[in-house]
C-alpha cells in the first residue's frame, strides 16, 4: 500500500519538479545518538549564522514533537507540513520567517509524511513549495536516535553532522548513531560540543575515529568539522529564549559557531546557478522519495 503510494508519488514529483534555472540548495542533516546533547542548540545557531552571511537559509524541523526550534526563535508553531498535505494550510501559512532572509519550516518525520499525502494535494503543495526554491542551504534538525524515518532524512542529505558532548553515555550512542548512517553513506561529519578546549574536542574526536577505523572500516570518511565550548551563556540563552549568537555574539561558543559556518560557506562557494530540480522544500522531498 505505501510502496504503491510511494511509487506515485515519485512519479508526481518528477513530474512537477521541471528543471529550471535555479539554485541547488544545500541540505545539511543535524542529529545525534542521544538526546539533551545540543542539537538544537546548535542547528539554530548555525542557521542564524549562515543567514547573517547573506545566505538565504531554511531551517527544517523533522521532528515536531523532539526538535526545540520553537523555543531556540521564541516563536509558536500552530501548523506543520502534515496541515499542508491534508489540505488544512497552505505552505505560505506554516513558513515561520525569522530574519529576512532565515525561514523556520515546521516539518513532521519522514514516514509520516509520505503518509499522509493525497496526490492532488501533494501536486499542489510541490507547486506552492517552490517559493522556497532559492534557498542556498537547509538545516534539517532531526530528532535524536536512528529510528528509519530519521534515516530518510540522513540519507537524503549532502551533509550528515553527528552532534555529541565528551561524555561516556553520549559518545557510546554517538559511536552507534555514526555505525548506523556508514551503512548509508561513506561520509559523516561530527561535532564536539560543550567541550573545555580544541585539545578536548580533538581527543574524544580521535578516540572515536580510531574505533570506527578498526570496526567500521576506513571507507568512512569521518571528519570533525568543529567544536563548541561549554558556556553557561549557551544555557542562560536559551532560557531567555534567544540565541546566542545574538546575545553573546564574542563569545567563544559564537566564533566556535563562526569556523564552522566558514567550512560550510567553502563546500557551498561551489553552488553556482545550475539547471537542477533539487532546490528548496521540493527539493528535499525528491530526495526522500528517491530514497524510499
Ligand atoms: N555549548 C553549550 N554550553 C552550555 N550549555 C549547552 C551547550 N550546548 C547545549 N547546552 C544546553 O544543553 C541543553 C540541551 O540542548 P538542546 O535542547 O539543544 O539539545 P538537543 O540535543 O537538541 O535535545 P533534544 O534531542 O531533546 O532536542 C540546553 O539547555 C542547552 O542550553
Amino acid at each position: 500500500m505505501i510502496g504503491n503510494q510511494a511509487q506515485k508519488l515519485e512519479k508526481l514529483v518528477a513530474a512537477s519538479s521541471q528543471k529550471k534555472k535555479s539554485k541547488k540548495t544545500r541540505f545539511i542533516a543535524i542529529t545525534s545518538g542521544k538526546g539533551g546533547v545540543g542539537k538544537s542548540t546548535i542547528s539554530s545557531n548555525l542557521a542564524y549564522t549562515l543567514s547573517k552571511q547573506g545566505l538565504n537559509v531554511g531551517i527544517f524541523d523533522a521532528d515536531i514533537g523532539l526538535a526545540n526550534l520553537d523555543v531556540m526563535f521564541n516563536v509558536k508553531i500552530k501548523k506543520n507540513i502534515l496541515h499542508v498535505l491534508k489540505g488544512e494550510a497552505t505552505v505560505s501559512d506554516i513558513l515561520i520567517p525569522i530574519t529576512r532572509n532565515l525561514i523556520l519550516i515546521p516539518g513532521e518525520s519522514g514516514d509520516e509524511i509520505l503518509k499522509y499525502s493525497d496526490m492532488a494535494l501533494f501536486e499542489r503543495f510541490m507547486q506552492e513549495a517552490q517559493v522556497l526554491d532559492k534557498l542556498d542551504v537547509m538545516i534539517i534538525d532531526t530528532g535524536a536516535g536512528i529510528g528509519e524515518h530519521i534515516q530518510m532524512f540522513l540519507n537524503a542529505a549532502d551533509d550528515v553532522i553527528v552532534v555529541t558532548v565528551p561524555d561516556p553515555a553520549a559518545i557510546t550512542d554517538a559511536y552507534a548513531t555514526i555505525k548506523t548512517i556508514a551503512t548509508l553513506r561513506d561520509d559523516v561529519s561530527m561535532i564536539m560540543n560543550q567541550v573545555k578546549s580544541e585539545k578536548e574536542a580533538l581527543g574524544v574526536f580521535e578516540k572515536i575515529k580510531k574505533v570506527a577505523n578498526a570496526n567500521i572500516g576506513s571507507q568512512l570518511d569521518l571528519q570533525l568539522i568543529g567544536k563548541i565550548n561549554a558556556d553557561i551563556k549557551v544555557s542562560s540563552s536559551v532560557k531567555q529564549r534567544a540565541l546566542f549568537t545574538t546575545l553573546y555574539p564574542a563569545s567563544q561558543p559564537s566564533k566556535d559557531i563562526d569556523a564552522i559556518v566558514n567550512k560550510i560557506a567553502q563546500k557551498l562557494e561551489r553552488n553556482v546557478l545550475v539547471t537542477s530540480n533539487e532546490s528548496g522544500l521540493s527539493g528535499l522531498f525528491k530526495r526522500l522519495m528517491d530514497h524510499f
